[in-house]
């Protein structure tokens, strides 16, 4: 894989910054060393020495002292070592990556703690594109990714998704402008990245079939396209087996994964994961370097604390929980739609994740309905518009979240959906 094809001039052009270079060289420096060399703060005057945690199952977990002081202090870009070190034993045992043992610098896999997904996918897409390049996004699509890339300015290429994820078909349609030869033509305008939410989608709620995932990284190795898997809800699959992830197919090192630990352990912690081959992942640190430095350390020790605890049976224990919760938490969703909606609202019901995408019947736009009529009725959804490529364009959907409504709330707000949507047609 040729990677700076991938990268744009300005990723390419940044350099390890001199003071992060020192924390990894403090890092390994033998104890005898003296460092008058780094401007960090003497951590003797921090308030904070110690840090226990209580668990909802009622353990009481007391950090280490030294841990403590590591994470109140400048730590490494790439993550604390014990975090690194269990994320990396997770990602092997969930994924086992093709590249885990390439022996090229540029290909072999690497992983970077990331002050959550959202971040480091701002940084990706800030790292691998460029105005007026051609940019394929699976529609529709995050709005928190159509915030990043929209700016940027390049042309961006929808492509369609059903009921089973982004569909094979339409990608190739996509391509059809181009011949896979053409991605070997350095001054070619052919799309070389792809973007897609493969489990759970948002606002879809739907997941790529495994067939399609290896469709579609076949077209992906055909075009030489670099493949953007944005996985926040991979684990609230809701059956088992999981399918399997575009990460453990991925035999030529084209594909950077973002897993987050918002919908699992903690939001508001933001620490996420971004796993790749090394030349694309290294691009995203020295960016960090650059501005965060690294994701928090207490956030970082925390999440490692309790992870360290659940042990990695129990890690795929808790997020089984959390899915059979989301699970029940679309069951009764799905409930209320059908008691509420049925003849009003056309939807899939989603396998994973937390929303359900609706498509109001018989309305051009549901804008002006859910932000006013709806709130009228003090009911909140978000309009589909604000997942598309063209948010000024008509759009009949509108996105629900199951994910913090009681059942009961649910009723009630497909409910006073229900009457706006009537009195709507009734006007
Ligand atoms: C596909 C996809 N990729 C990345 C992220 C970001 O994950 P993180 O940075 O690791 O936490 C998300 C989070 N999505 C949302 C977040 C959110 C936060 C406050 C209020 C509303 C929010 N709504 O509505 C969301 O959809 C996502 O769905």
């Amino acid at each position: 894989m040729n990677y700076n094809r991938f990268l744009n001039v300005t990723s390419l052009s940044r350099k390890p910054s001199p003071i992060r270079v020192l924390t990894g060289i403090l890092q390994q420096a033998p104890p005898s060393t003296i460092s008058m060399a780094g401007g960090r703060p003497n951590p003797s005057l921090f308030p904070i020495n110690g840090v226990s945690i209580s668990l909802s199952n009622g353990t009481k977990l007391d950090i280490e002292p030294n841990l403590v002081q590591k994470a109140l202090q400048y730590s490494a870009t790439p993550g604390l070592s014990e975090m690194l070190d269990w994320i990396k034993m997770l990602q092997k045992n969930i994924h086992n990556p093709p590249t885990l043992t390439s022996t090229d610098e540029n290909q072999k896999l690497d992983m970077l703690v990331i002050p959550g997904s959202q971040d480091g996918l701002c940084k990706a897409f800030e790292a691998m594109i460029s105005k007026k390049d051609n940019v394929l996004i699976e529609i529709p699509s995050y709005s928190g990714t159509l915030a990043i890339v929209k700016p940027i300015g390049s042309y961006y290429i929808g492509v369609d998704s059903d009921e089973h994820g982004l569909i094979p078909g339409k990608l190739k349609e996509a391509l059809s402008k181009w011949s896979p030869e053409e991605s070997k033509n350095p001054n070619s305008d052919i799309p070389k990245l792809l973007y897609c939410i493969p489990n759970g989608g948002n606002p879809t709620g739907h997941s790529l079939t495994l067939q399609r995932k290896e469709e579609i990284y076949r077209i992906c190795q055909d075009y030489d396209l670099f493949l953007i898997e944005d996985d926040p809800y991979y684990y609230l699959q809701y059956d088992q087996p999981y399918i399997p992830s575009f990460l453990s197919m991925d035999v030529d090192g084209r594909v950077l994964r973002f897993d987050s630990f918002s919908k699992l352990l903690s939001s508001g912690m933001r620490v996420g994961v971004v796993t790749g081959p090394k030349a694309i992942v290294n691009r995203i640190a020295l960016h960090m370097q650059a501005s965060v430095m690294h994701t928090s350390g207490i956030s970082q020790v925390l999440m490692f604390k309790v992870l360290e605890n659940m042990g990695l049976e129990g890690f795929k224990d808790h997020v089984k929980t959390v899915a059979n919760f989301y699970k029940s938490q679309r069951d009764a969703c799905i409930k209320a739609a059908n008691k509420h909606l049925t003849g009003l609202v056309e939807w899939n019901v989603p396998n994973s994740g937390m929303f359900l995408w609706m498509k109001l019947m018989g309305v051009s736009d549901s804008f002006q309905l859910i932000t006013e009529k709806a709130r009228e009725k003090e009911v909140l959804f978000v309009p589909g518009n604000a997942f598309m490529l063209d948010s000024e364009k008509p759009c009949p959907y509108v996105r629900a979240s199951f994910s913090e409504s009681s059942p009961e709330d649910m009723d009630k707000a497909f409910q006073r959906l229900a009457e706006v949507l009537i009195e709507a047609k009734n006007n």
